[in-house]
């Protein structure tokens, strides 16, 4: 398996606190990697650094055997177009937007062809769920109700090498973690790297290989 991202000597601070210090990882093309560990020990902060849309930190990231760093600023947008989705703890959705005008705005933002947009924002929504309340202002939905909408867009890249994804499961229903559960046999099927931060344990079974963090070292 060729590892769509590797880092080697990750460390991050934040707050005068050291998160994530020479952290070596590798995350394999059609493989799940479960980060976990406990509250306020680092996974989002490393989900964003590792999805290249936070900078702040030292070690080297590659992504299909390039090194970030070398990367120029119209690379970074095209990767972040074609090749990482991040899906955030918070979902970053456009709450006074309806559930439609947030993914075709999405579609738009990873330049997806024009001609196919109606085509695949129909059907991210059909695979996630969400067409009953495709008219409805996300600000209105349930937690749950969100949670697919962040789904559905994180869905839209087409061909990702890594999907990120911080706590799709938090608050779900048995339904709704089916669908996570399914997503990710998808993505990995199609030959990506999958990176869940999870609490869940589900999650973490399903996992090929954990990612602890904020563990005391041991003696
Ligand atoms: N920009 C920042 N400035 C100061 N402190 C920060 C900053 N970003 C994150 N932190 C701190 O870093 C720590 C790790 O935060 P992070 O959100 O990555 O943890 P987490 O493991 O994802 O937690 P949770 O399980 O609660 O979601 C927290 O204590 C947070 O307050």
């Amino acid at each position: 398996m060729t590892d769509a991202l590797t880092a080697t000597g990750l460390t991050i601070a934040r707050g005068g606190r050291t998160l994530v210090e020479d952290l070596d990882l590798s995350l394999p093309r059609g493989a799940v990697t479960a980060l976990t560990g406990p509250n306020g020990s680092g996974k989002s902060t490393t989900a964003w650094c590792l999805s290249l849309h936070d900078r702040d930190c030292s070690g080297v990231i590659t992504v299909d055997g390039v090194p970030a760093r070398e990367m120029s600023a119209r690379s970074l947008r095209s990767l972040h177009r074609r090749t990482i989705a991040l899906q955030p703890q918070d979902l970053l959705l456009e709450d006074s937007w309806s559930v439609a005008r947030n993914l075709w705005h999405a579609a738009w933002s990873l330049a997806l062809p024009w001609r196919q947009r109606t085509g695949l924002v129909t059907e991210v929504m059909a695979r996630t769920g969400v067409t009953a309340f495709a008219r409805r202002r996300v600000a209105s939905l349930s937690g749950g109700e969100r949670m697919r909408v962040a789904l559905a867009r994180t869905r839209l890249m087409r061909e990702p090498a890594l999907v990120v994804l911080d706590e799709p499961t938090a608050g779900s229903d048995e339904s709704l973690g089916a669908l996570v559960m399914d997503l990710m046999e998808e993505w990995t099927k199609a030959g990506a790297g999958v990176l869940v931060v999870t609490h869940d344990q589900r999650l973490v079974e399903r996992a090929d290989d954990v990612i602890r963090l904020g563990d005391e070292p041991s003696a």
